[in-house]
């Protein structure tokens, strides 16, 4: 079922800048999708939009079936927000903290719900500190737990791990791996790439107000499986000889370098049938690299294609 459902959606604020230029998205339920792009490209818009913060100027967005303007309630009841800034009461306590969250909604208080969500996120200790005392992870935490708080079908995490050691970002990946579990609908932005690696199953880039690509981060990987195998010759070539065509080469534009694309993870590379070809046309090799395509790779790829397609 589709959980999120975006169509055509712009937004223009104000001054007259246009954040969001028209973004189509469907998320599924019990999804975790990663949303990556560069500083400024509408992410946190986009989720804004989403959560009903900020109304779009055009297009339309349910959730749940809810439109988040028309019937914003009930689409609202359905999402959990953990917004990038940390803006939390300072001398409140964490249970009252998250106490109250659930009491917005308007919700029947459940000390065992929270106890629980505390518990998952290792705050249970802290239960009766004041804000102010917690460390910025714990803050973080405490972030999630309210948005927790009134039991979300989808939950929004916007730069959840920034600024958060290594394994303390491992263990909200166990916590979202555990959502996920119980069905919850998880959309997240980061800058980190690794971490969209090691949670989502669909990754979205978004640049200057546009969807560049979503993708199943699984076919993502298979992609980063190409390879680049770069032979350096001693001569220069003026054409790629007839004898290599099979092998789909490029030769750089000085001729000193012949480039070959094959698939890392395939049971036959090619590379030992390239190599003897190579030999046979008795080319003098220099040197040999291979290069991985990484999932970073594409990223900057893509954004640095828009960016030439936007200056042309
Ligand atoms: N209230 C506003 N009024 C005018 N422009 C805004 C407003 N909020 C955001 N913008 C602009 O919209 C663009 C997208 O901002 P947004 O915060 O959505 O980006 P982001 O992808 O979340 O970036 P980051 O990774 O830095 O958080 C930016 O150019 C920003 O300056």
């Amino acid at each position: 079922m589709a959980m999120v459902e975006i169509d055509g959606v712009k937004k223009r604020y104000d001054g007259g800048f246009e954040a969001l230029k028209g973004v189509d998205l469907t998320i599924e339920e019990g999804e975790i999708l990663a949303l990556l792009g560069p500083n400024g490209a509408g992410k946190t818009t986009l989720i804004s939009a989403i959560c009903g913060i900020t109304i779009p100027t055009d297009g339309t967005i349910r959730i749940g079936g809810h439109d988040v303007v028309t019937d914003y309630r009930a689409a609202r009841s359905l999402v959990g927000l953990v917004p990038q800034e940390i803006n939390l009461e300072p001398f409140e306590k964490v249970m009252n903290t998250v106490r109250f969250s659930r009491g917005l909604f308007g919700l029947k208080n459940d000390d065992a719900l929270l106890e629980d969500i505390l518990r998952k996120l290792s705050l249970w200790d802290k239960r009766d500190s004041a804000v102010k005392e917690l460390s910025g992870g714990m803050k973080r935490r405490v972030l999630i737990a309210k948005a927790l708080s009134h039991e979300p079908r989808v939950l929004f995490l916007d730069e959840p791990t920034a600024g958060v050691d290594v394994e303390l970002r491992r263990d909200m990946w166990e916590v979202v791996a555990d959502l996920k579990r119980q069905g919850v609908t998880i959309i997240l932005t980061t800058h980190y790439i690794e971490e969209a690696e090691a949670i989502a199953d669909r990754v979205g880039v978004i640049n200057k107000g546009r969807i560049l690509l979503v993708e199943d981060k699984d076919a993502l990987m298979v992609r980063m499986g190409q390879k680049e195998l770069r032979i350096e010759l001693g001569e220069p070539l003026s054409a790629i000889p007839s004898a290599l065509s099979e092998f789909g080469l490029t030769l750089s534009a000085d001729g000193t370098r012949l480039v070959y694309q094959y698939d890392s993870n395939a049971e036959r590379t090619g590379i030992g049938r390239l190599m003897a070809s190579v030999s046979a046309e008795g080319l003098v090799v220099r040197d040999v690299a291979t290069v991985q395509n990484s999932l970073e790779d594409i990223f900057v790829g893509l954004v640095h294609d828009q960016q030439q397609e936007d200056a042309a």
